[in-house]
């Protein structure tokens, strides 16, 4: 990127068609490499050969190649919409929670719960989500379809589902979950029932969206809290800002620090495959293939965010 030209110049006149067909050619063999998330066994179904990236940039125009349009379970991105809601029931508050530091363990890790007396590390991690998740119900005698109602108006797609079967795919194999919320609870950070916990987790995790649903429905974060399309406030530009920090130091979980150093954005990944990505005041980015590094994060996907942030000079670096 030429140092004199800014953000809004560059995105106007980059040619990102071009950009995403020329990084679809140059990870191809990456692509079905990984493996597909099997301890939710309906997510083990989905054929690893897929991939898919759409752009959606704040002067409207979107941008795709290859699956980009197929909808995917979102799983652990879901976390991102979550704390976008609790932050608005709970405030600052939720802080006394829920902490806001990497974890540096797995996403689905136990190990500092005991010693951290049942506050989660960060909301972006499982133990995280679950706290979360906890403020939405207690908020809301609706939670299930305000989320819903939520992604639905973010994404600009009335057709967005939560799919019951990967939610019950998930419920009868989710011990480790389970362990966790339970253990949550008994340091008293749950007000709701465990079961109820993680039936909001299981089906929060199940939302069905493809890259041009994602890229659309990230696009608040990309522009200070405001809804691209309508300009109305979703969230303070200040939590805008705190969410992509989180975003950035905690999003892909204990790959984050080299997450920010391939690909320099704050992004949000899933056991599904998916990861969003934010270039703030400018664009959002989401790719898709599910085929899973050993941390959790898509293989092909992670490359290609790192592919596109080189060629374009857009990051937050
Ligand atoms: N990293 C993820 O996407 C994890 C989400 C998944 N539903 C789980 O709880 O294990």
């Amino acid at each position: 990127m030429n140092p004199e030209e800014n953000t809004a110049d560059l995105v106007a006149r980059f040619d990102f068609a071009a950009t995403l067909a020329r990084i679809a050619e140059e990870v191809r063999d990456l692509v079905g490499q990984g493996k597909v998330a099997a301890y939710i066994p309906r997510l083990a179904e989905v054929p690893a050969d897929r991939f898919g990236m759409a752009v959606a940039t704040l002067d409207g125009r979107v941008f795709e190649v290859g699956d980009a349009a197929t909808p995917f379970s979102i799983q652990s991105i879901s976390k991102v919409f979550t704390l976008t809601l609790a932050l608005e029931a709970l405030g600052g508050d939720l802080w006394k929670r829920v902490g806001r530091e990497p974890s540096g363990s797995a996403f689905n890790s136990l190990v500092q719960l005991e010693r951290e007396s049942g506050i989660p590390r960060n909301p972006l991690i499982n133990a995280g989500a679950h706290v979360v998740a906890d403020v939405i119900l207690s908020s809301t005698p609706t939670a299930q379809a305000d989320l819903l109602e939520f992604v639905r108006a973010r994404a600009d797609n009335r057709a967005i589902v939560m799919d019951e079967e990967v939610a019950a795919s998930e419920r009868d194999a989710g011990f480790r979950n389970a362990a966790l919320a339970n253990f949550i609870r008994s340091f008293r950070n749950l007000d709701n029932p465990v079961e109820r916990v993680l039936d909001f987790y299981f089906h929060q995790c199940a939302l069905q969206m493809s890259c041009l649903d994602l890229a659309r429905a990230f696009l608040y974060l990309a522009n200070r809290g405001r809804c691209q399309r309508s300009g109305q406030s979703v969230i303070s530009a200040e939590r805008a800002k705190r969410i992509n920090a989180l975003m950035l130091t905690c999003g892909t979980y204990d790959a984050a620090g080299e997450f920010a150093f391939r690909v320099g954005l704050p992004a949000k990944s899933g056991v599904g495959g998916g990861i969003v990505a934010v270039v703030p005041n400018a664009l959002t980015l989401a790719v898709w293939s599910p085929g899973l590094d050993e941390k959790g994060n898509s293989l092909a996907g992670a490359a290609a965010l790192d592919r596109f942030t080189a060629l374009t000079g857009l990051s937050i670096f």
